[in-house]
């Protein structure tokens, strides 16, 4: 009676202790195979860097200068002249080659049905260009609310915001523009500047800094 006892007590300790080799190494298995969309990401973005490429994103509202700025910026290709380009349905890709790096220029269409999407993007990104129609001051509380929404999302970002159409007569300068678009209340330790900026008459976008150079400084 006393060995069955031992027997059984034998039995129920071996059965506890292989459960917990079983759990252990099942969750070790697990760990290491689950698939996230964040892991992902950051796999392909490290990949990215290794390989000395660096994604620019380019957002803001539909006609706040997005694609005259890469068209802009793409050399060779006819100069984005004032009247020259259409609302992008879906994105716009540019690759420049910078001393530094390789820069990749990916903008988002800025209307109203893409702009859902933009935060998809943010997780691969090393810098954001936000661009905004200065001289619209109707819609600054809307450009405003949708920068927020990201900022939210990635608090670490480098971001430079472009205060674009600053040739028109009735653009917000500088410091309104920070003053409409609360740039003071991100609290977050990021890099953030506000540049002004409008097309030139040879199709390029001049800016208050010259705008290469702060994409070099903030990879
Ligand atoms: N006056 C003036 N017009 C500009 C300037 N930058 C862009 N534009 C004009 O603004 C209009 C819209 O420019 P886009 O570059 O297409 O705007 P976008 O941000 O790409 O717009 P979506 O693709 O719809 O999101 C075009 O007619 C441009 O020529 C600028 O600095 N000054
Ligand atoms: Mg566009």
């Amino acid at each position: 009676m006393v060995l069955l006892r031992h027997i059984s007590v034998a039995l129920t300790a071996a059965v506890a202790a292989l459960g917990s080799a079983l759990f252990i190494a099942l969750n070790f298995f697990y760990k290491r195979r689950i698939w996230s969309p964040q892991a992902e990401y950051c796999t392909i973005k490290e990949e990215e860097e290794e390989r000395g490429r660096r994604q620019v994103l380019v957002l803001g509202l539909d006609g706040a200068g997005k694609s005259s700025m890469l068209q802009g910026l793409s050399a060779g290709e006819a100069a984005a002249k004032r009247g020259g380009s259409r609302p992008t349905r879906g994105f716009n890709f540019i690759s420049l080659s910078v001393p530094a790096c390789q820069l990749d220029f990916l903008e988002i269409g800025g209307g109203e049905d893409l702009r859902r999407y933009w935060s998809d993007y943010l997780k691969r990104t090393h810098v954001l260009v936000y661009v905004v129609d200065s001289s619209d001051r109707s819609r600054l509380p809307l450009a405003k609310a949708e920068l927020h929404r990201l900022l939210r999302v990635e608090p670490q970002l480098p971001v430079v915001v472009l205060g674009n159409k600053q040739d028109k007569p009735d653009a917000a300068g500088v410091s309104e523009l920070h003053e409409a678009l609360s740039l003071g209340s991100d609290t977050s330790d990021r890099k953030l500047f506000l540049l002004a900026a409008q097309l030139g008459s040879d199709g390029s976008t001049r800016t208050s800094h010259q705008g290469l150079d702060t994409f070099q400084d903030l990879l």
